[in-house]
């Protein structure tokens, strides 16, 4: 990393500038509000209980808070399920690191030259379930609610590519395609120690928490429909989207579990009564930000995005049957899709954006990751078709939006 960049936190630093910076094997986080590029790790948290790893990450910040040394900054990704997955909570101290602004237009002007990926696939991708399974367990899902074990679950899918990425291009490319959202890279070299070296990747519509000070935010995103390339149509989708009762019902569920999560951590909080539309360039989402005003400074933002995860919005409501049917259901690991990532920094300030829109890229192949949230009301071919779009954030910024036309790619039985 050039001197400009690595002496912490100059601010004189673009986001455009960080990612023109980035090589494979950094960590990258860009919100609109900040961007943050690592390089090299200093130490690597050690694994612990899930209901420590809050403590345990402000007691270390705290530490190195008082070394004195910059950067006192933790960054990191954590999985769906904290225990009992492939992947492990992965947080760490950079060797190195630059802060720049928030993505801003600059980013938008991004153009890297050559191919995102070897655009031919040399083989056939690989879906779990198949689009056929996705359906039968939407269904499951829809008898289960009717037997009232749960009143929201979230069922997605996983598609895997035999591809080459060309890494630094496909989140330039994400970053510029996805002003408005949270783009990330994070290496996973030191987190798991087989040998293979992977990236989680992507561009997260999703705010599951930030904290700056005694400002708390949390924007959930719950109920979705594609765009359409027709702006009459697409305004008709959004439109419609704002009267679905299925959707505001589904956007209920995520909302009220992010306030009673809040609540204990908050002098004041705002939940305003009625959902936003939020755009991304495949598609529209109903979205609410909460906003609170921390009671206690000690509480890091790391701490209260524990709290929160896993919201309705990628598990369901209530949390735990909702999670045993996706664990029973989904037939994958989800591995860090539906987790959290970000920083926090000895202050406790930070941001922790939902793990979505995102693929887990290694050397040749990359998975690709999508979810939609179920409830009563819910249409199995609709809620494949929603999956679909969702996989077209990645999948564009590889130059390969087209795969998904038609549902003739060749399935995993
Ligand atoms: C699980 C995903 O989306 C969640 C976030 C926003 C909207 C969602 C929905 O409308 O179903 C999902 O709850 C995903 O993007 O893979």
């Amino acid at each position: 990393m050039n001197d400009r960049l690595h002496h912490g936190f100059l601010k004189q630093a673009s986001a455009a500038d960080l990612l023109q910076h980035y090589q494979a094997g950094a960590t990258f986080f860009a919100s609109p509000r900040r961007s943050l590029l690592a390089h090299g790790v200093k130490v690597v948290m050690p694994p612990c209980e899930p209901g420590q790893i809050a403590a345990n990450a402000a007691a270390w910040l705290k530490e190195a808070g008082r070394e004195g040394l910059p950067p006192a900054v933790l960054m990191g990704v954590l999985p769906f399920r904290l225990d009992g997955s492939s992947a492990s909570p992965y947080l760490y101290m950079p060797q190195q690191l630059a802060s720049g602004a928030g993505v801003d237009s600059a980013v938008a002007a991004l153009n890297p030259a050559g191919q995102t990926t070897g655009a031919q696939l040399s083989t056939p991708p690989l879906m779990q379930p198949t689009p056929e399974g996705y359906r039968d367990n939407v269904r499951s899902a829809l008898a289960a609610i009717r037997d009232t074990r749960f009143a929201k679950t979230v069922l997605s899918r996983s598609l895997t590519l035999d591809a080459q990425i060309d890494i630094p291009a496909l989140l330039q490319r994400l970053a510029a395609r996805n002003l408005r959202g949270y783009t990330f890279a994070v290496d996973l070299a030191e987190a798991e120690k087989d040998g293979a070296h992977r990236t989680m990747i992507g561009a997260s519509p999703e705010l599951l928490l930030a904290r700056y000070g005694r400002e708390l935010v949390s924007h959930p995103l719950a109920g979705s429909i594609p765009r359409s390339a027709d702006p009459v149509e697409d305004r008709r989708r959004a439109d419609g989207l704002l009267q679905s009762v299925k959707d505001l019902h589904e956007h209920a569920l995520v909302v009220d579990a992010v306030a009673a999560a809040m609540r204990p951590y908050c002098k004041n909080l705002k939940v305003p009564a009625t959902p936003s539309l939020l755009a991304t360039p495949t598609m529209w989402h109903l979205g609410t930000e909460v906003r609170g005003e921390l009671a206690d400074l000690a509480t890091t933002s790391l701490e209260v995005a524990l709290a929160l995860h896993p919201t309705p919005a990628v598990c369901g409501h209530p949390a735990a049957p909702a999670a045993k049917f996706i664990a029973d259901t989904e037939g994958f690991d989800r591995r860090y899709f539906a987790g959290l990532v970000g920083w926090c920094d000895s202050q406790g300030d930070g941001e922790w954006a939902v793990t979505l829109r995102c693929a887990e890229v290694g050397s040749g192949s990359a998975t690709l990751y999508a979810g939609a949230g179920i409830v009563a009301g819910s249409e199995p071919q609709l809620e494949l078709l929603e999956t679909s779009a969702k996989l077209r954030t990645m999948l564009a910024a590889m130059n390969l939006e087209l795969m998904l036309e038609d549902e003739q790619v060749k399935a995993a039985s």
